[in-house]
């Protein structure tokens, strides 16, 4: 059975980041199946509460592939003995201890609703580079709205495309219970369509899409590449549905005209939608996401740790919560308060699949950024851009790499104490409200983060 559960990880371990799964799956225990529950031991209340809000959907979902019959998980929270007592004393300890105390029943019913419960307009930040893409989605759900259009959400990923189906489908379903509100990802789409025509009830299939379903939400449409058959029959359900004045959400990673393999009539389509980009969050925007998923589990969070994962995480919104989430873990595991250099630990951990960079990736991200050349860097030139780019060249090389401030200074044709200036010149520069500087460090950071990711 333990055998069961690793596979189980295994599978959840796909869908999480490192530190999620670190934090919070792999330190579950396998307590016992019995035919139809399956029992979990975390290590304290808050392991057991975070996982229950978070991922007891999932772990249901994972799970049910490996215990055939399996109707619920509960979770206890095991007490924490010393390795040398003995087993049995621990066993009667437990027995002992009235359950009340020692468990509390967690997912128990079958999952309700395929929404994320977190997933809601509410739980979603709103700011310049989503505006669009969440007012399509909201008109979506007004009752008596005369925009009903369907939407093509478009953004790389972590950006709050599935957030906002989710957001769509949870309201709809509360509104009006009636609706029939069908999700989907393209992989399941193709699965069940696969698994139909295998068993011969393919009609059955169309049925369930062109017939029982008033809104469609469809995710991740770029995994239809390459298959023709399932492409067909997607032009077919997407021509009824929209022929009947039922409404669509498609979720994509590119527009779709930029999809490989994608039949020209599914393009044309898809192109055919409302195309909804998203873009990445700016630093304001990534500082009310933190303090508001921080608000959600209710964890209080001093002001320069917002602002250090803020600025630190720059790259999608699932890393930047997979940041907080190991936060709030090690600083509730250990007992200790959630400070700067507790999240410097965190976000390291978390962050380090970058490769180590060096002096030589920042400089050239910079002086691509600014078109300047590097010995304009190392040099005595003094007019403003070379001394911007400068100032900003030694900050991040503090910032991404490990190198001393001596080497630093030495890369640049400067003293160490040049270095401390730049790097507080810089600080105080974004501390200022509408700080170009902030819009130079957030352009130049994305080309040092996105060429880490392509080598
Ligand atoms: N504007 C936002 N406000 C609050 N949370 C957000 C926002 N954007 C994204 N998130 C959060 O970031 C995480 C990733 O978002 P989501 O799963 O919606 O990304 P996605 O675009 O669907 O990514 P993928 O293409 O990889 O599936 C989620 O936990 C979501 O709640």
């Amino acid at each position: 059975m333990e055998n069961e559960w690793k596979a189980v990880c295994e599978k959840l371990r796909q869908g999480l980041s490192n530190g999620q799964y670190e934090f919070y799956v792999a330190t579950l225990s396998f307590v016992r199946f019995d035919g139809h529950c399956l029992t979990l031991g975390c290590r304290s209340k808050f392991h057991a509460d975070w996982v229950r809000a978070h991922l007891s959907g999932r772990i249901l979902e994972a799970a049910q592939e490996r215990f055939p019959q399996l109707k619920g998980c509960r979770f206890e929270i095991l007490p924490q003995v010393s390795e040398d007592e003995p087993q049995e004393k621990e066993e009667e300890e437990i027995r002992e201890r009235p359950s009340g105390q020692l468990t509390f029943m967690d997912i128990g019913q079958p999952v309700r609703s395929v929404f994320n419960p977190r997933f809601t307009f509410d739980q979603f930040v709103v700011g310049q580079s989503n505006q669009f893409a969440y007012a399509t989605c909201r008109a979506m759900t007004a009752q008596h709205g005369f925009h009903h259009q369907s939407v093509y959400l478009m953004a790389d990923p972590g950006l709050g495309k599935s957030h906002l189906t989710h957001a769509v489908g949870n309201l709809l379903t509360r509104q009006a219970p009636n609706l029939r509100v069908r999700y989907v990802t393209a992989e399941q789409f193709t699965n069940e369509m696969v698994a139909a025509l295998r068993r011969d009830r393919i009609e059955d299939f169309k049925k369930t899409y062109r017939d029982g379903c008033d809104i469609l939400l469809l995710e991740k449409v770029e995994f239809f590449a390459g298959k023709r058959k399932i492409q067909d029959e997607l032009i077919y359900t997407l021509d009824e549905l929209l022929d009947r004045g039922r409404r669509i959400i498609c979720t994509g990673k590119t527009s779709p005209k930029d999809i490989p393999k994608l039949n020209r009539e599914l393009r044309s389509r898809l192109g055919g939608l409302l195309v909804a980009p998203i873009d990445r969050p700016d630093f304001e925007m990534r500082k009310e996401i933190i303090r508001r998923k921080a608000a959600y589990d209710n964890v209080h969070l001093p002001m320069e740790v917002v602002e250090f994962l803020a600025d630190r995480v720059t790259t999608d919104v699932r890393q930047l919560e997979s940041c907080l989430v190991g936060l709030m873990a090690k600083s509730s595991i250990l007992g200790i308060p959630i400070s700067v250099s507790l999240a410097r630990e965190v976000t390291q951990t978390i962050l380090d699949y970058l490769p180590t960079l060096d002096i030589a990736h920042v400089t050239g991200a910079v002086c691509k950024s600014f078109g300047l050349q590097e010995e304009d860097l190392r040099s005595k030139a003094r007019s403003r851009r070379i001394s911007e780019a400068r100032q900003l060249a030694m900050y991040l090389c503090r910032k991404y790499t490990k190198e001393s401030l001596n080497v630093i200074a030495q890369a640049f044709n400067r003293s160490h104490s040049t270095v401390i200036y730049a790097v507080k010149k810089v600080d105080h520069e974004l501390s200022r409200k509408n700080s170009t500087m902030r819009k130079y460090l957030e352009h130049v950071s994305r080309r040092i983060e996105t060429r880490c990711l392509d080598e």
